[in-house]
């Protein structure tokens, strides 16, 4: 992927990556062993920035050194090594190389695991077709504790997946549980990201601006940084400073429905330098294939504020957005705008 001169990983001037305000206010930092004012913060965190980092989250420092570890000696094979677990059109799940954000080619390579295999979903995005399939995970034979650190690690970011759930269900005054059902056959995976140093790293972006479609996100990022996030308001990037085994969590599309707009989803982006590789480890708490994405009723009134969004399906969603992945396909890509209702 290093060719310097292949002008797919270069954005419009106008979105490249040089002025992140480092300086600012950085998102908030929430301890989730305090028991006064969690929800508050996580309220106001949800509001106002759509991320938050949290401490004290009960994810075994462990497991995140050995998947860490793991994943670094992964990338580190050759191309041809990695090629033996490549994604195909079939399978999305494996390693790939060649991702696009909205048709610029980002910088990075990738391996995603299904955190339930094998993960069910709709073979194809049309909705008359019920047909569905399997998606079993392609485990490298290098390095040979790569699938354990994965499986182990991924089973406790769920636990905190599904606390942080309850957390936020609770913040919209909805009951600890509400939300849960959803998650029941949940349909999360995992993604390592693999930031290679670049050489243009003024032009081209790790990952470009987009906002996460599923439920939650809850990244692991390495101590190199990279990671902004668009302040609500102005619109500035601001850099997400490296915190030791923190997490960060950010809200996807499918909780602004459900919260009828009352969290939104921000948009973020990865910028890569020229000098230092990067990891970072993200997953992505899905519901269940067979989910229906509508704004909860306990938050909407039909005279004062009614739903703005109607309902659609979550697997058909995906499916549609794989489609237009794979053939390249000239339209943008699905979002939740296409099923807000007019005001
Ligand atoms: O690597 C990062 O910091 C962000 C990655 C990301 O936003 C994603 O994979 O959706
Ligand atoms: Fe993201």
């Amino acid at each position: 992927m290093v060719d310097v001169a292949d002008s797919a990983y270069f954005h419009a001037t106008e979105h490249r990556p040089k002025h992140a305000i480092t300086k600012a206010k950085n998102i908030p930092l929430i301890d989730l062993s305090a028991e006064s004012d969690l929800l508050a913060e996580i309220r106001d965190a949800s509001r106002e920035w759509g991320f938050f980092q949290v401490v004290n989250h009960g994810v075994s420092q462990e497991l995140r050194r050995n998947i860490e570890s793991a994943a670094r000696e992964f990338f580190a094979q050759s191309k041809e090594e990695k090629g033996k677990v490549k994604r195909d059109e079939g399978n999305p799940l494996g390693y790939y190389d060649s991702e696009h954000t909205k048709n610029v080619r980002d910088w990075k390579e990738v391996f995603d695991l299904a955190v339930q295999s094998p993960m069910v979903m709709p073979v194809s995005h049309d909705p008359d077709d019920k047909e569905l399939m399997e998606l079993h995970n392609r485990w490298p034979g290098y390095p040979p504790n790569f699938r354990e650190a994965c499986q182990e690690y991924a089973l406790e970011v769920k636990n905190l997946a599904f606390k942080l759930l309850q957390l936020i269900s609770l913040s919209l005054g909805l009951p600890e549980n509400h939300l849960d059902g959803f998650f029941k056959d949940h349909g999360s995976f995992i993604r390592i990201n693999h930031y290679p140093p670049c050489p243009t790293p003024d032009a081209a972006l790790g990952v470009g601006p987009h906002k996460d479609s599923g439920g939650l996100t809850i990244l692991a990022q390495d101590e190199v940084g990279g990671l902004e996030v668009k302040r609500k308001g102005d619109g500035a990037w601001i850099r997400v400073e490296p915190i030791p085994d923190a997490y960060i969590v950010n809200l996807g599309a499918i909780l602004q429905v459900w919260s009828n707009d009352i969290y939104q989803s921000v948009e973020h982006r990865a910028v890569v330098n020229s000098e230092r590789e990067r990891f970072s480890i993200g997953f992505f708490f899905n519901p269940a294939h067979y989910v229906n994405v509508e704004p909860q009723r306990e938050l909407i009134d039909d005279q004062k504020n009614p739903a703005k969004y109607r309902p659609y399906n979550w697997g058909k969603f995906v499916a549609t957005r794989r489609r237009s992945n794979f053939k390249k396909l000239d339209v943008p890509n699905i979002q939740i705008s296409d099923f807000k209702i007019a005001a």
